[in-house]
């Protein structure tokens, strides 16, 4: 699968714009309240617990509801401003959406169903998007013979083809079982490689979130608790409860620097002359790789330990120390690694016998296992 849909494509399709929004919206007792501008490109994740008003705010976007009062834009473009009176309708915003079920006309075939409101600008995307997404061989079936996840597929395309200027796409994976799951993230990181079109992408889960975010939004009971970089985020020791379900972890964006066939290592470029090792990954020296890097995996030693099973031991300076209210046995640190930063939990018993302070440089050991990863 190496399709790719940014290569070739006329340069008018290239999209330069960003969401902007500062709404409110009261459902019931609910309250949404939401002030916030997103990158220009990139995924952008909205994570925050059921109930919070990802969906909500997914809606007013989309035009499916009006916000009480507010302006929503995409660059320059206004979408909503209640204070004229303008609300732009749902098929005149260019927002693709793509909904947790296909949403698929069951009587046209997956032809029919992709170019089904297609503008002529889209034509030339047509087969692009259709390889992106492995479609080819289904468009001659009716929807009722497509599998979970080739029917999502379909629907992505479809969304894709109405040359949407920003995509939403609504926990697209949720109901698939996992080697579904597998697959289709797996499309869905290959079209955010290749796509110039941002996507805003709303998923409970961290693990989805690890790896296809670039920037993180924490919707918190209808209003915004964080919203910048998907590392930034998940450094900031004051939102760990927030982000609980990452279970405090790391995101590194990394290169390959080279592979060790006889022990199946690739080594990771860090900056600095750093290098991480993590089990063999099959990709191209200089290609990009994210990896996770869970707290618990990170241990921290004064100096260079002779003999030891961790794999990485990388020069590291204490940038930042906290602790979490509930609790109160551990010490929450944010490293200096390379170009990167790296978050670490130690007991507060070895910070203290080990006379840690913030500023201090000391080795961090990293397990070679437990990387979670997109290249
Ligand atoms: N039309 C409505 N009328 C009244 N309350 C509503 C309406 N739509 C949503 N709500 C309420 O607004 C809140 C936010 O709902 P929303 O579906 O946006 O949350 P969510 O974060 O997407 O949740 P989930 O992750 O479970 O899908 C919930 O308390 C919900 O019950």
């Amino acid at each position: 699968m190496d399709a790719t849909l940014g290569r070739g494509m006329p340069t008018s399709t290239r999209h330069e714009h960003g969401l902007r929004l500062d709404v409110s919206k009261q459902l019931g007792t609910f309250t949404l309240d939401v002030d916030l501008a997103l990158p220009t490109h990139g995924v952008s994740a909205f994570f925050g617990a059921s109930g919070s008003g990802k969906t909500s705010l997914l809606r007013l976007i989309a035009g499916l509801d009006r916000p009480d009062k507010g302006i929503i834009q995409i660059g320059e473009r206004c979408l909503v401003d209640t204070s004229r009176s303008h609300f732009l309708p749902p098929h005149r915003r260019r927002v693709g959406v793509v909904f947790q079920e296909a949403r698929l006309f069951p009587h046209y075939r997956v032809r029919g169903n992709l170019t089904y409101g297609m503008p002529a600008s889209a034509r030339l995307r047509f087969d692009p998007i259709v390889d992106l997404l492995g479609i080819g061989d289904l468009l001659d079936r009716m929807p009722g013979m497509l599998s979970g996840g080739e029917a999502r597929r379909v629907s992505i395309g479809r969304a894709l083809l109405t040359d949407p200027e920003l995509l939403l796409m609504d926990e697209p994976l949720t109901g698939l079982d996992g080697p579904r799951k597998q697959e289709l993230l797996r499309y869905i990181l290959s079209l955010t490689r290749d796509l110039e079109i941002p996507i805003v992408y709303i998923s409970h889960d961290p693990k989805e979130i690890s790896a296809i975010a670039d920037h993180l939004v924490l919707i918190d009971n209808g209003t915004i608790a964080a919203s910048d970089s998907l590392d930034r985020v998940l450094n900031r020791i004051d939102l760990t409860a927030q982000v609980g379900g990452f279970d405090a972890a790391s995101v590194l964006d990394t290169r390959v620097a080279s592979h060790d066939r006889e022990y199946a290592l690739t080594h990771l470029d860090l900056g600095d002359d750093q290098t991480l090792v993590v089990p063999h990954i099959e990709a191209q020296v200089g290609a990009r790789c994210r990896v996770r890097v869970p707290v618990r995996d990170v241990a921290l030693a004064l100096s260079e330990t002779a003999q030891s099973s961790y794999r990485n031991h990388l020069d590291a300076v204490i940038k930042q120390v906290g602790t979490l209210q509930d609790n109160p046995t551990s010490i929450e640190l944010l490293l200096c690694v390379g170009g990167h930063h790296l978050r670490a939990r130690l007991t507060r018993k070895s910070y203290d016998e080990l006379g840690l302070r913030q500023g201090m440089p000391v080795k961090a050991l990293i397990r070679c296992v437990a990387f979670d990863m997109r290249h």
